[in-house]
């Protein structure tokens, strides 16, 4: 029986771009869109519109129906609990094994279930003079549909099925009052109003608290992010958004607030008088047009007055604006005899500045420290910032420092959108930090928020919306809007520096328990990108590794057409973000090595990509566990001592088998797993580079004189690449540990990245290799019978008589590296009682948490896989090893 279709279906012909018209306009939009949204909250202002909308993530979208021409399952989901689904139901390269049926109406999960686990905010933001094409963007997607029916609906209401009708929609700013008719009589939408004041508060105190590189500071164009641990560092604070006008807020504290003052100088005046004096069709345009701009030939400057002199005796240098505009008065000129580009700088630092000056005044009238920006004038533009950075740096005498929002003009939208006070708007509110992941999906070196024609609806769009883009030189272009062909990247469809990205909700995230609090703040990179060097470096690098990922990535699906096209997509997306970083390191948020590679896995998966590395990771899987019982019966004939020295030696020589490295790549060209491995070992004599062997023997053996020293009650051990570095590294020193009575969690991604083991993956090896030893066999049953004692939270007290138990653990992330910000619940659960920690590899031991300190005993051990890092690191060489023991101080 064939059942209606649950959501409308779109009509796709003639979505993808092919026509020059679209080209100047390139229908891109939010990336990862999907048809799977909810609900959404809009702010119409003078000037735009601004729309928050929550899409459930894709693990509970419904299966694809192939006769609409979708080829692809949607992206991987990222949410734990939703990777544990999709590991039990792997599916073939290249095709998918869903239902070609429709849909099991009762397998859609209505919208406040889907909320309960998680789901991506985007923000996106159209002209109010365009109102039409915002309608047309919430019919296209549907988003008033979910809140007709999930919202009002039962648990088990289908979403968007039915017609949409007296949907309620929260609204604010002035056009929801203006335009509430059209809403009403076009699309059946009452718009439910909420204070604007209201709404700017709320959104901005929930993005200074959820999203961690959301506030800056920029100085001579440079960008430095700040963040608020506390709410004392925060509260009070002025906000002062500048929309078309401006307002300025005093925040005490969460709800507590006070419009203290504003001006009618605003962005309206800016893009206003711009538009009239220099005849700009875009304000994009008019921000580009400042750069090369000379405000002196309009402006009246001291110098100009005071004969090119100083006026020092009261602070003004001749180069000081005395009177924007003053010029023109004694010239007699017409219009036409200035050029725009003077005229758009002169109008941007004389808005800029009297808004700065403005708020300084009403901040020390305050007593506020603290002043953010917010509001689409400021668009990311780096002479407008520092414009009003030096404006606040001057009038303070130095107290205070401007910050600006990355999500700038979204303030108001976000606000509504938590004002909603069924699950929506609470459980937002009640998120925290390590549970927001924000993502730069494909479009985002292109178009940040801006819409241009209708969304794209699935891969293969995406795919063809890619193959739009032409590389040129250093670079990659995009179709652009502007007359003017862009200068670089960085300044193509999307505008100056606006990237906001997709927020993904996940709430099962929690923060690391053992992270010792005593540390200022907890960064995950080691090195600093805001190095230009350091960034230059890596950019190359992972530039350099394009086309060997693409070529694993295109054979890991059997190299059909269809995953060939997907990895030139790939290549260039990816290379687009890296184009967009060079241009603009601070576009995406503070920018760490840990973030480049986990873009790189997110594009993957973003081109649907599940496990580039798959034949690779089986491959050497197999291998070593043909190795393994010999290489266990030589362990055990050894005596303690030597076999601790074995053991890690064989952690370290495993961490050669790493596919992200180029240099460990060209190492295979010669010689087989086993025969590379052998002579990694053989190559590691100690003293290694970093050796704190001995006291960790003396921690696990003793000096010899006393009784032997306690052993650890549970260690968790962060596992790295698959093969020989999981089965012939981790697992015979996780067999040691349980050989001593301590209860080990093995580590693992939930997620594929390079030829890191996953979990499932590592449970099937553990599996296999218990098969052949006793201890594995009995330890693996004591953690099953265990985890099934206390459900899946696999926590508990050690103890009893049986064997020390060993189990496998998700760590909620799919990266090379690990962020302790944010780790599954699973992990968190497992921490409890711990008091060991392994860190294993380069990505999680020194890419990132090198210099975290941690509750507990932590050893750190990879093999350097890289020249410069060897050398910046630990002054040493290329296959270097590090063997790092770190004991927590006594707490005082
Ligand atoms: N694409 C754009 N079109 C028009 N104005 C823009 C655009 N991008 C930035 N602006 C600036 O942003 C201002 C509007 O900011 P916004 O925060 O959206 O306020 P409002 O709610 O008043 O519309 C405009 O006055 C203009 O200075
Ligand atoms: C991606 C990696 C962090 C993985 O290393 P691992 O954690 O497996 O030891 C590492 O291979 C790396 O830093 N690669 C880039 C540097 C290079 O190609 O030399
Ligand atoms: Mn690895």
């Amino acid at each position: 029986m064939s059942r209606p279709s649950p959501r409308p279906v779109l009509n796709l012909s003639g979505a993808a771009i092919h026509g020059p018209e679209e080209e100047k306009h390139p229908s891109i939009l939010l990336p990862n869109q999907q048809q799977d949204v909810s609900h959404f909250a809009i702010d119409i202002g003078g000037s735009l519109i601004k729309l928050v909308y929550f899409s459930k993530h894709p693990d509970s979208t419904p299966p694809l129906d192939r006769s609409k021409g979708q080829t692809r399952p949607p992206t991987p989901p990222q949410a734990p609990d939703a990777l544990q689904e999709r590991a039990s139901s792997h599916e073939g390269a290249g095709t998918s094994k869903a239902a070609v049926s429709s849909p099991r109406l009762s397998s859609w999960p209505s919208l406040r279930a889907a909320l309960r686990k998680g789901g991506r905010l985007h923000f996106v933001k159209f002209e109010t003079a365009k109102l039409s094409e915002c309608l047309e963007f919430i019919e296209q997607k549907k988003l008033h549909y979910y809140n007709a029916m999930g919202l009002e609906g039962q648990e088990d209401t289908v979403w968007g099925y039915g017609a949409a009708k007296d949907v309620t929609i929260k609204a604010t700013g002035g056009g929801a009052f203006k335009y509430a008719d059209v809403f009403k009589e076009r699309m059946g939408i009452t718009l439910e109003k909420e204070d604007e004041m209201e709404c700017l508060v709320a959104g901005a105190n929930f993005l200074l608290k959820a999203v961690r590189d959301e506030a800056y500071t920029h100085m001579d164009g440079r960008k430095q992010f700040v963040h608020f641990s506390q709410p004392s560092d925060l509260f009070p604070y002025l906000l002062v958004n500048i929309g078309s006008g401006v307002s300025m807020i005093k925040v005490n504290e969460d709800s507590s607030f006070e419009r203290v003052s504003g001006t009618n100088l605003g962005g309206g005046t800016f893009w206003g008088l711009g538009r009239l004096l220099t005849k700009c069709s875009s304000f994009d345009e008019i921000l580009e047009m400042t750069r090369r701009g000379d405000n002196s030939a309009v402006d009246m400057l001291v110098g100009d007055i005071y004969g090119g002199m100083d006026y020092s005796k009261i602070g003004l240098s001749a180069s000081t604006i005395a009177s924007s505009f003053g010029k023109v008065v004694s010239q007699d000129k017409g219009l036409e005899d200035y050029r725009p580009e003077d005229i758009a700088l002169s109008l941007v630092r004389m808005v800029s500045y009297n808004i700065g000056q403005i708020s300084v005044l009403n901040a020390m009238r305050y007593g506020l420290k603290r002043i953010f920006f917010g509001g689409f004038f400021i668009r990311g533009h780096d002479i407008t910032m520092d414009i009003i950075a030096f404006a606040i740096n001057f009038w303070s005498k130095g107290a205070m420092r401007a910050m600006f929002l990355r999500h700038e003009g979204f303030l108001g939208a976000l606000g509504a959108f938590l004002s909603y006070n069924d699950e929506a708007g609470p459980l937002l509110q009640g998120s925290t930090s390590s549970q927001f992941v924000e993502r730069f999906p494909m479009g985002a070196p292109f178009a940040g928020g801006e819409v241009h024609g209708p969304p794209i609806k699935d891969l293969n769009e995406k795919i063809t919306w890619m193959e739009k883009f032409v590389r040129t030189g250093s670079g990659i272009t995009a179709p652009t809007p502007t007359s003017q062909p862009p200068p670089d990247l960085a300044r193509t469809a999307s505008g100056p520096s606006l990237h906001v990205g997709v927020l993904h909700l996940y709430p099962s995230l929690e923060p690391f328990p053992l992270l010792d609090e005593r540390q200022a703040s907890y960064e995950p990179n080691t090195f600093d990108m805001a190095d230009p060097e350091e960034r230059e470096y890596w950019l190359r690098i992972l530039e350099a590794h394009i086309p060997g990922v693409v070529e694993k990535a295109v054979a890991s699906e059997g190299s059909t057409d269809d995953a060939q096209r997907r990895g030139h997509a790939f290549a260039l997306a990816f290379q687009a973000h890296l184009a967009k970083l060079r241009a603009e390191p601070a576009a995406y948020g503070q920018l760490g090595l840990a973030n480049l590679l986990d873009m790189r896995e997110d594009c993957l998966r973003e081109f649907s990509f599940r496990d580039a590395y798959r034949t690779v990771k089986e491959r050497e899987n197999e291998a070593s566990l043909a190795v393994l019982p010999d290489l266990l019966a030589e362990l055990d004939a050894m005596t303690p001592d030597l076999r601790l020295t074995a053991l890690v030696e064989g952690v370290l020589a495993g961490n050669i088998f790493d596919w992200g490295s180029a240099a460990c790549v060209e190492l295979y060209q010669s010689g087989t797993i086993l025969d590379i491995y052998r002579m990694s070992r053989n190559k590691l004599k100690r003293p290694w580079k970093v050796d704190d062997f001995d006291a960790l023997k003396q921690r696990f053996l003793g000096d010899g004189t006393g009784p032997p020293p306690r052993p650890h009650a549970r260690a968790l051990l962060f596992v790295d690449n698959s093969g020989a570095d999981a089965v012939l590294g981790m697992i015979p020193l996780a067999r040691e540990l349980l050989r001593r009575g301590t209860a080990v969690a093995m580590v693992a991604n939930s997620q594929p990245a390079i030829n890191d083991i996953t979990q499932p993956e590592l449970e099937h090896v553990l599996d296999a290799a218990a098969q052949h030893d006793e201890l594995l066999r009995s330890a693996l049953e004591a953690g099953a019978e265990a985890r099934r004692a206390a459900g899946n939270a696999a926590s508990g007290s050690e103890g009893g008589s049986g064997p020390a138990r060993l189990w496998v653990v998700g760590n909620g992330h799919g990266s090379p590296c690990i962020d302790f910000r944010r780790v599954s619940a699973e992990l968190a659960a497992a921490a409890e009682g711990a008091d060991l920690l392994v860190l294993e590899g380069m990505g999680r031991a020194l890419h990132t948490n090198f210099n975290t300190r941690f509750k507990c005993e932590v050893v750190k051990l990879a093999m350097i896989k890289n020249q410069r890092l060897a050398e910046r690191l630990v002054g040493g060489n290329i296959f270097d090893c590090v063997c790092r023991y770190e004991v927590p101080p006594a707490s005082p």
